[in-house]
């Protein structure tokens, strides 16, 4: 088996998402459709609902500011002209909601609606989370060995604790010491990692990154965090220089640490 030599500095462990912990299937063909599928009814059965509000102010606010972009879709502001308008407006955030999705974008307004959809979903047993089976194993090891486990990934925290809360594999959410996503930062930005580092109370270098995504990998190692790049099945293929460049593991338990034997 390969062994990847965790560095004896490391402390922090966190750990992204999608096609790290998770499959990228799940994603893709469960939890994407679902909104998808709901969102519509959703926002006419949640329309009045302050959080709903917040989550359509929000997404308007990401549309102006995408307006110069090919496609972008724009959510008129909601006036009070009858039943008429407010379903044009709800068609408008829906088609918003399709377009950003189409293009995979992880902006904080997207996310933050998405978690609030698979609440219900969730908490009715209609999807339960998916972890690659090294996953849970090697953080119950990790923490035995004093390790702190974090997560920071583009999903929002909301939805996070949700994957965790309700597993095939249980609530496994007491596995994490905390949660980050794009409110910190994005993933491609150094300075998200940096500001993980303060909020934790622990310096860049005493970090270990998990992502499947070199861009991620790349923006952490510029703020000194250690990466390692997670090569699962369904994960998109790398360069023959990034296999090269950085730190490979297909499990967790490749992950050999310090005091371990
Ligand atoms: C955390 S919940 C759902 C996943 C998601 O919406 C997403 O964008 C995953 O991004 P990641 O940063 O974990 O690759
Ligand atoms: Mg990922």
């Amino acid at each position: 088996m390969v062994v990847l030599s965790v560095p004896a500095e490391v402390s922090v462990i966190l750990l992204d998402i999608e096609g790290t912990t998770t499959p990228i299937a799940f994603v893709k063909d469960i939890l994407f459709p679902y909104i998808k599928e709901n969102v519509k009814e959703y926002l006419q059965t949640h329309w009045e609902e302050e959080e709903c509000q917040q989550d359509v102010s929000l997404l308007r606010k990401q549309a102006e500011e995408d307006s110069h972009l090919v496609g972008a879709v724009p959510i008129p502001a909601a006036s009070e002209n009858g039943a008429d308008d407010l379903q044009h407006t709800i068609q408008a955030v829906v088609d918003n909601v399709c377009w950003q999705m189409s293009l995979d974008r992880k902006t904080t307004a997207l996310k933050q609606l998405q978690g609030h959809m698979w609440r219900a979903a969730f908490a009715a047993g209609r999807v339960k989370a998916e972890f690659f089976e090294d996953v849970v194993p090697a953080v119950r090891k990790w923490r035995e060995a004093g390790m702190k486990v974090y997560v920071y990934s583009s999903g929002s925290v909301e939805a996070q604790k949700l994957l965790f809360g309700y597993s095939t594999e249980g609530d496994i959410l007491e596995l994490i010491d905390g949660h980050f996503d794009t409110k910190i930062g994005h993933k491609v930005e150094s300075e998200s990692y940096r500001k993980i580092a303060d909020s934790i109370g622990c310096s860049t270098s005493n970090i270990l990154f998990l992502t499947d995504i070199t861009p991620e990998a790349s923006a952490a190692e510029k703020a000194d965090v250690h990466v390692a790049v997670v090569i699962r099945p369904g994960n998109a293929g790398l360069t023959d220089d990034e296999k090269t460049y950085y730190s490979l593991i297909t499990s967790f338990s490749e992950l050999h640490l310090p005091s371990s034997c």
